[in-house]
């Protein structure tokens, strides 16, 4: 199933008429420019194209009064003098003749997607719209914003396809303060929104924007802020947002939808976020949100204000919408103090809702001053320079990586065309494995199994790995007679020769997995139902869950708050999967597993598994492909101490790896 692109150059056509240094960056080419780069990168054409339309009355009215849609409906006839004078009673948004038809087109386009993925016409898809939504409430526009187009399409999808869950994402730099009224008492629509904050003094300037907004009433808990106080947040603060708030709260939410408020100036070279995370970071917050609701994700374009770095933005996410490989993300650096504050309050806050936050640790949190600010004169509206780079330095960043397409082949199942001894000399003498290393890898097989099928999966592996690494293929599948043995002598001997650093993840129990590296040329991850050999190095990360790894909310918490933000900070370049026999692992689970995974070493993923686990190569083949796994059922409370366990294994964890941080030193 493909990805949906909305778009209709007619919702360029409307501008502000006089000046107004808060407005003037809401410009038509933030449309064209993302629609053009979306046409020249070739993306525009590999996906749906589904035509704009305009939201009825009705629709509008699912969030919006009567009388607001009334007002806005006379704007088309209003003088100039007349549009201005509207415009005075809101804040930061201006109106224009024309503003009243594309702010129903904004709406109605993403009805549109949200039609297309309910009807299963598509996966995924995004709606290129202005004016933005978030913002406006019920009975006001504001901040560039007419209706808001998300919380429409969330009751819509509600009302017309009987959704029971809808998660809302809000990455944009603003929170979305429309949003967040309209559901704060609502737990059927879980939003959470990071903004720039710096403690109330960032426009609009909401006390209710702080973290400690969790909702109201039977709301409580389905409202998730994560304010920044700081601007310069980086790739890294943002990662660790989604790995220690919003993906544990997410699938333990289990929404049957998601839809972003995909505002991207949060990125780097805004001149409204001034953050510093670059263009290809939303590869990765697409990606890590495209396995929940099994892949149903809706994208609708907010904020983004630099148009070399919005373009870009829209690029990268929609390529990884169509499934394409994820790009590396280099040298990810420690989360900022601030970050880890911002982190660590948002977590208090919502301590007592959500299981994955039961065990979290609990230190005090600084006191919320709740005298009013006083904003100095010139922080109410900031003078505005001739060029607005000319205040700061204009921040310069790379291109994104050109993203490889999807390999012809994407998942391989041990190509046969290797079989036998032979094949290894063959491999021996084309010079791809040294005679010294031919030699350690049978004795490492030998006393697996008998030479003859030991030496073939030798070849075999090395071959399947090869082909990845030129992209020949995407990932692989490999059934082998002895999936410890094989993972080991693999991480040891095969993959450490052809790549710089390999992800060894192994799920269930296993002995012989404690392999010692010093030189972190492979990270092991070993998740089982007993005790891992003990931790002799940085590189070797035994999770036990007492419960065994068929407990799936307790399995999916030591994927989520320990495996992800090591693999970010690790930036493997081969991903290889151990599947230990009888792992107990379930397949929805292990299928999540696969899909984030895939996030890494650009979708170089290799999974061994037991030769005769047939029965899973059907569910892994499929995530390898990457179909959308199956969303989990309702997740549980992890048994209390595992949840207690994996708590405290980060704790002791984040000397060695600064991704695994979640509190800051707060001095309260
Ligand atoms: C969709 C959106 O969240 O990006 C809208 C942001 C509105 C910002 C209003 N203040 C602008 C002050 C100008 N320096
Ligand atoms: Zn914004």
């Amino acid at each position: 199933m493909g990805t949906a692109l909305v778009y209709d150059e007619e919702m360029t056509k409307y501008k502000l008429l006089w000046v107004d240094p808060a407005c003037k960056i809401e410009v038509p080419e933030r449309l064209t420019a993302s629609y053009e780069a979306l046409v020249r990168s070739g993306l525009s054409g590999r996906c749906v194209s589904v035509p704009a339309r305009q939201a009825s009355d009705a629709e509008i009215l699912l969030v919006h009064s009567e009388e607001y849609l009334e007002a806005v409906k006379k704007t088309p006839y209003m003088t100039l003098e007349d549009l201005k004078e509207f415009t005075l009673q809101y804040g930061d948004v201006y109106f224009h003749p024309n503003i009243y038809h594309c702010a129903k087109l904004a709406a109605g386009s993403v009805l549109q997607l949200v039609d297309s993925i309910m009807t299963g016409k598509v996966r995924n898809g995004i709606a290129l719209v202005r004016p933005p939504g978030h913002h406006s409430m019920r009975g006001a526009a504001n901040g560039f914003c007419v209706f808001n187009n998300v919380a429409i399409a969330a009751r819509y999808a509600k009302q017309k396809y009987g959704v029971k869950r809808v998660l809302i994402v809000d990455w944009d730099i603003h929170h979305g303060q429309g949003v967040q009224y309209c559901f704060e008492d609502d737990p059927s629509v879980l939003y959470f929104s990071w903004h720039r904050y710096e403690h109330q003094k960032f426009w609009p300037h909401l006390r209710e924007s702080d973290y400690d907004s969790v909702g109201k009433g039977s709301g409580a808990g389905f409202n998730i802020n994560v304010p920044w106080n700081k601007v310069g947040m980086e790739n890294s603060d943002y990662l660790s947002v989604f790995c220690h708030v919003l993906l544990p709260a997410a699938y333990e939410f289990c929404p049957d939808l998601v839809l972003v408020c995909a505002g991207f100036d949060s990125a780097i070279g805004d001149p409204e976020g001034e953050m510093c995370a670059t263009p290809d970071i939303f590869a990765h917050l697409t990606h890590l949100l495209m396995n929940l609701a099994g892949g149903k994700l809706c994208a609708a374009l907010e904020g983004g204000y630099n148009l070399t770095s919005l373009a870009q933005s829209v690029c990268q996410t929609v390529q990884t919408l169509l499934g394409d490989p994820l790009p590396r993300l280099a040298n990810l650096r420690s989360p900022c103090i601030s970050a880890l504050e911002s982190l660590q309050c948002a977590r208090s806050a919502h301590r007592q809702y959500w299981s994955f936050l039961k065990h979290a640790a609990n230190p005090p949190l600084p006191e919320i001053s709740t005298k009013p600010i006083k904003l100095a004169k010139e922080e109410e509206e900031p003078a505005e320079t001739a060029e607005e780079e000319s205040s700061g330095e204009a921040k310069v960043w790379p291109e994104p990586p050109q993203r490889s397409c999807p390999p012809v082949c994407s998942a391989s199942v041990l190509p046969d065309d290797v079989a036998g001894a032979d094949g290894l000399k063959r491999l021996s003498t084309s010079g791809a494995l040294q005679p010294r290393l031919v030699n350690k890898l049978k004795n490492h097989f030998t006393k697996a199994a008998d030479d003859g099928d030991a030496v073939a999966t030798i070849s075999r592996l090395h071959t399947l790995m090869e082909k990845m690494l030129t992209n020949e293929i995407g990932n692989g599948l490999a059934l082998v007679p002895d999936v410890a043995a094989a993972t080991m002598c693999f991480a040891q001997d095969l993959a450490s020769d052809l790549v710089d650093r390999v992800l060894v993840v192994c799920v269930g129990n296993a002995t012989g997995l404690n392999y010692v590296t010093t030189d972190g040329r492979a990270l092991v991850v070993h998740i089982s139902g007993e005790d891992g050999e003990e931790r002799k190095s940085k590189y070797y990360i035994p999770v036990r869950l007492k419960q065994g790894c068929g407990d799936t909310s307790g399995f999916l918490q030591a994927v989520l708050g320990l495996l992800l933000p090591l693999g970010y900070e690790y930036d493997p370049g081969l991903v290889l999967l151990g599947r230990m026999p009888e792992s107990g692992v379930g397949d929805g689970m292990w299928q999540q597993l696969i899909g984030l995974l895939r996030g890494f070493a650009k979708g170089h993923t290799l999974v061994l598994m037991q030769a005769n686990e047939e029965a899973c190569m059907g569910p892994t083949a499929s995530a390898l492909l990457g179909h959308p796994a199956a969303p989990l059922q309702e997740l549980g409370a992890p048994f209390p101490q595992d949840g207690d366990a994996l708590e405290r294994l980060r704790e002791r964890l984040q000397a060695d790896w600064k991704m695994l941080q979640t509190t800051g030193r707060m001095d309260c």
